[in-house]
């Protein structure tokens, strides 16, 4: 199996040079060549089997064989093996007809952990294999930084550093981030907004002399590892709910647009999927762009749901591929016009878009509302990305019969003060993460500057590789 890049213009990969890659060279994003697809009969099978086994199956035609099937069994149980759940993704019910998906049963107690426990075990045994260090750049509005702190803390042959927009993540995301104490990870508040951070990260992929010196590779969904890991929870509670028997519909709160793409990588793949709905707060570019035609970027607004405070969506891009044929120069103009016009048109892929999903953003009177009606109505408490899901499948979902989940991206707990302020109380962490409020927090601030997030990351790797002689 080899992975091609969106633009066209960058040399196709094995999986394993994928995982190192991150962006591809010509700043674009890689796909595989082909989808591989899962027999009905393999899908069915599914039902009941333990979230690690199904992961291997999921994942293993993404590696083309270059991952022996036992390798892939035993990182993908020791992966899963610390959720506090045993069923790692838990459904639970809330309506006749509506589940949420419990995806914060990892260590950072948002979904990201689910790939990013994977992803590190898997770049590991990589680097292992071929003798090598790497440094991780990453980008975080708040969940990603801290999961991947947590999956490489202490590593051996990896260095992480994590930008952050200052002021722009919950008090418990960032301690997630600045108060690990292993010198190979840092955090970096970074004065300026998620979509600032994701630029500086790309801005380094792109800068293939600094790319080159520090051997630098991406955890952020840029990265396919993270999408293809993903695609298993949709196949889990697919399977859960009676596919491919019967389809289900998916309501993915949306960002980086890397969760929903895994949720159509997994159509592709086979999982009958009736309808897959972009859920987002007042950063509402996406369900504009699906309404509109034009992907137009505003302001970033800082809201409740603050993972999700996002205006380039990464991963869209990979959709535009999809959507066009793979036509790469397409992706290329489309991509440029981005960059000088802060827009581009969807021309003729905006009928794909809007048959391919449906879209609903939530205001931030919406997210209390829909908080507060369903724990009235059902007892259970959603955080507030949570929320602007359930509010998006209100919006575009019939009550048909069809099984609708709902993706639970965090747990309540990681955002405390916008919980008491909607409920009157704050949700407890859970007790392994006592501690975490108090502390001692190590950051460094820098300028949205390109220079000054080079400078930091060389300075930081290079003290760790000399303090280790
Ligand atoms: C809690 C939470 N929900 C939703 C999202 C959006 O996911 P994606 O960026 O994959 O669209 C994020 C961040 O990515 C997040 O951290
Ligand atoms: N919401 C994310 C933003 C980065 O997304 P990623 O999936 O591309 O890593 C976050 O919490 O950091």
């Amino acid at each position: 199996m080899n992975y091609i890049s969106t633009r066209g213009e960058a040399p196709p990969l094995g999986f394993e040079d994928v995982v190192l890659a991150g962006l591809a060279r010509d700043g674009g994003l890689y796909v595989p060549q082909a989808w591989p697809t899962l027999s009905p009969e393999t899908i069915a099978s599914f039902a009941g089997m333990p979230f690690a086994d199904v992961a291997v199956e999921v994942i293993y035609p993404f590696t083309g064989g270059s991952i022996p099937r036992d390798e892939l069994r035993s990182m993908a149980a020791e992966a899963y093996a610390g959720f506090d759940d045993p069923a790692v993704t838990p459904l639970v019910q809330i309506g006749p007809n509506r589940y949420i998906l419990e995806l914060f049963h990892g260590p950072t107690l948002a979904f990201k952990d689910v790939a990013m426990q994977f992803l590190g075990r898997l770049m590991d045994r990589v680097l292992a294999a071929r003798g090598q260090r790497a440094t991780i750049v990453g980008a975080t509005s708040g969940d990603t930084g801290g999961a991947a702190i947590e999956a490489f803390r202490g590593s051996p042959r990896v260095d992480v550093a994590i930008l952050f927009p200052e002021g722009r993540v919950s008090d418990v995301q960032r301690r997630m981030m600045t108060t690990p104490t292993e010198d190979n990870v840092h955090a970096i508040s970074v004065r300026g907004t998620f979509d600032d951070c994701q630029a500086l990260v790309k801005a380094m992929f792109n800068d293939h002399g600094f790319r080159d010196r520090v051997s630098l590779a991406g955890v952020n969904s840029i990265n396919w590892a993270r999408i293809a890991a993903q695609v298993t929870y949709y196949f889990v509670a697919g399977a859960a709910l009676g596919a491919p028997r019967r389809a289900i519909s998916f309501v993915v709160p949306t960002g980086n647009f890397g969760d929903i793409f895994a949720g159509y990588v997994a159509k592709r793949m086979g999982l009958p999927i009736d309808k897959l709905v972009i859920a987002s707060n007042v950063n509402d570019i996406l369900p504009r762009t699906l309404h509109d035609g034009a992907y137009e970027m505003r302001e970033v607004v800082a809201t409740s749901s603050p993972s999700m405070d996002i205006q380039i969506s990464s991963n869209f891009e990979r959709y535009l591929f999809e959507a066009s044929g793979r036509d790469a120069p397409l992706i290329r103009a489309k991509m440029r016009a981005l960059k000088e016009t802060n827009s581009f048109d969807l021309g003729s892929l905006g009928e794909a878009m809007r048959n391919d999903f449906a879209a609903a953003a939530a205001s931030e009177a919406d997210v209390v509302e829909a908080i507060l009606r369903t724990r009235a109505q059902s007892g259970y408490l959603a955080d507030p990305h949570t929320a602007c899901a359930i509010v998006a499948a209100d919006r575009t979902l019939d009550d048909n019969g069809t099984p609708q989940v709902i993706l639970s991206t965090a747990h309540p707990a990681k955002f405390p003060d916008a919980m008491q302020a909607i409920t009157g109380e704050r949700p407890a962490l859970p007790a392994r993460l006592d501690g975490l409020l108090s502390a001692k927090e190590r950051i460094t601030t820098i300028d949205n500057d390109i220079g000054a997030a080079e400078g930091i990351v060389e300075k930081l790797t290079r003290a760790v590789l000399e303090q280790r002689g």
